[in-house]
């Protein structure tokens, strides 16, 4: 008997099952089905920042009137005003698939609305691509149909940012979920990121799809790379201009063009110029270079708005990037582009090319002292789940309140938050002199100065009479060794019943992004420290005859560490 060649659906039949696919399923619904062993955590990070928006199939319409009343048959109505929109990404791969001039092949984009359950607006995501009887590409259409290439479920991301977008990606992939191409569409400035589907996904559907608006083509390019097929030259070419890009962001800081520009309406180039004492002609080639990066949007004719992105580089903007941008752009600028010396030798770069070491060189130099301490403030965000941990709150409630003692506390931030959150908590903050000066009008300026105690001195001089020790990003800034001597001073100080919160990106094990893998460069380049893992830090605390208890994540890629005395 004549084996049966399985019968390949219609187009309308594949529409009408997209159609009541998307009806049938919400987010909270699909993300389980889409990554089965996903923990309760995970899918909430998820589903607070993003949402299932779309069902998507390719199809083969004989014309665009036979698609309308197909669509119309199975409940899509698509608003006859709205004019389908190119596609590219999945016209290249189309294209790349079945070797086609991407030219010949007019994929357009039709997103008819589909009530579903729940709330969030949901649509069936349409690409067509007209094929008469007879056209060369009727071959092409019975294979795509066969095959579903283009068919996937799309979660589209509420405030895409690099991090989020990353941390997504990240999510995706440490459940199975395998990176497989996407791309940017500037006809409607959106970019996704696709994946395919885990073996073990029970959605029905073997392509997942990120969808966030906006260029994210900086994400992209890890995410192509991954995929293994990113137009590798492309790749490689963005990835040696860093450097510029480093620099592009510092002048545009440097000049405070973020101050000056609004984020609603576009202003000509020529005015911004003026405003910064800057050269129209250069400044405008500026702007149309970070407008690529998504810090800006518009081009030299309309003029130049900033971006979500760029409204971070904002002098005032809470957390604001700028003194990061600054110190980026500048003394690390310099002491990066004699990273040959430190990975030939081990030794610092910042202290062969300045002489001296990062902590001295800026303890020199007041305004840098304050743009380094502004630049420890920008990504404070990282502290803000430290106000409800167990040890802190504890210390806050006992009888006779607790005192924190933050060891190299900066200027300030941190122990402020914590005073502030505990009105009965008392604080010492452990400083190099310039830093307690400028942690003395933090705290001041908080109202909570008279709670708090100050020490000069070094890591030697930590305070005996503490109930709760924190070392905020100390230990990444220094070797073992003196890593073991800053623990053995603070465990030598330390009552027995008191204990230590330690703040630090900790380097993965497991291969998942992490900020703390780049940082690590940094430390290793400006100040010969590094980023380490849980268990590194666990040795190194019981050198100091110190145990770790537990780490928990905090923003920022941070960790927080919790540590007390070894017992006996
Ligand atoms: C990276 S900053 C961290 C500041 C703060 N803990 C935070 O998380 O924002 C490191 C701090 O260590 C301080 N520091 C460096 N050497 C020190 C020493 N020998 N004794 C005390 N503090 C020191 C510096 O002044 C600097 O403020």
């Amino acid at each position: 008997m004549k084996p049966q060649t399985p019968k390949i659906p219609s187009d309308a039949a594949r529409l009408r099952a997209a159609a009541d696919f998307v009806r049938n399923h919400d987010t909270a619904a699909l993300l389980p089905l889409l990554l089965p062993g996903l923990d309760a955590l995970e899918a909430r990070a998820l589903e607070d920042r993003c949402h299932f928006s779309h069902a998507a199939l390719l199809v083969f319409p004989p014309d665009p009137e036979t698609l309308h009343t197909e669509l119309a048959a199975c409940g899509l109505a698509v608003d006859p005003a709205a004019a389908p929109v190119p596609s590219v990404v999945v016209r290249d791969r189309l294209a790349a698939r079945h070797r086609r001039d991407p030219a010949g092949l007019d994929v357009r984009i039709l997103r008819p609305s589909v009530p579903g359950p729940g709330a969030g607006h949901r649509t069936v995501e349409v690409f067509a691509l007209t094929v008469p009887p007879g056209s060369a590409l009727t071959e092409t259409a019975e294979h795509e149909r066969a095959h579903e290439h283009e068919a996937h479920l799309a979660f589209e991301v509420a405030h895409p940012d690099p991090l989020v977008l990353r941390g997504m990606c990240g999510i995706l992939t440490r459940h199975g979920a395998v990176p497989d191409g996407g791309g940017y569409n500037p006809h409607e400035d959106g970019t996704v990121f696709y994946f395919t589907a885990p073996d073990h996904a029970k959605a029905g559907y073997r392509r997942v799809e990120l969808s966030a608006p906006g260029d994210h083509r900086e994400v992209l390019a890890a995410h192509l790379a991954a995929s293994g097929d990113a137009p590798i030259a492309e790749t490689l070419l963005r990835l040696l201009t860093g450097a510029w890009t480093t620099q592009a962001l510092s002048v545009f800081a440097a000049l405070r063009l973020p101050d000056a520009m609004s984020t609603d309406t576009a202003t000509a180039a020529g005015a911004l110029a003026r405003r910064a004492g800057a050269d129209p002609e250069s400044l405008s080639r500026l702007l149309r270079y970070l407008a690529t990066l998504n810090v800006v949007a518009g081009d030299p004719e309309t003029g130049f708005r900033l971006t979500r992105l760029g409204a971070l580089l904002r002098a005032d903007a809470p957390g604001s990037l700028r003194p990061l941008a600054l110190l980026y752009g500048g003394p690390f600028y310099q002491s990066f582009a004699a990273l040959d010396h430190t990975v030939r030798t081990g030794e610092t770069a910042f202290d062969h090319l300045f002489g001296t070491d990062h902590f001295d060189h800026f303890a020199r130099r007041p305004e840098l002292a304050e743009l380094f301490d502004r630049s420890m403030a920008a990504s404070t965000r990282m502290f803000d789940p430290l106000t409800g941990h167990p040890v802190i709150t504890a210390a806050s409630t006992v009888p006779t309140p607790g005192r924190v003692v933050d060891i190299a506390g900066g200027n300030g931030e941190l122990l402020a938050r914590l005073l502030i959150a505990h009105p009965r908590l008392h604080g010492t903050l452990l400083e190099r002199p310039h830093a307690v000066e400028a942690a003395r009008r933090t705290l001041a300026a908080t109202g909570c100065g008279d709670r708090c105690t100050y020490v000069m001195g070094d890591f030697a001089d930590v305070p005996t009479d503490g109930d709760v020790y924190v070392l905020s990003r100390v230990l990444h800034d220094w070797d073992d060794d003196r890593c073991v001597e800053i623990l053995r001073h603070c465990a030598r100080a330390m009552p027995a019943h008191a204990e230590l919160l330690i703040i630090e990106r900790l380097l993965p094990t497991d291969g998942s992004p992490s900020l703390a893998v780049a940082w690590d460069l940094h430390m290793m380049c400006n100040v010969g420290g590094r980023e380490r893992t849980a268990a590194h830090y666990a040795r190194l605390l019981t050198a100091a005859d110190l145990t770790l208890l537990s780490h928990a994540p905090l923003p920022l890629d941070g960790q927080v560490l919790h540590a007390h005395k070894a017992k006996g």
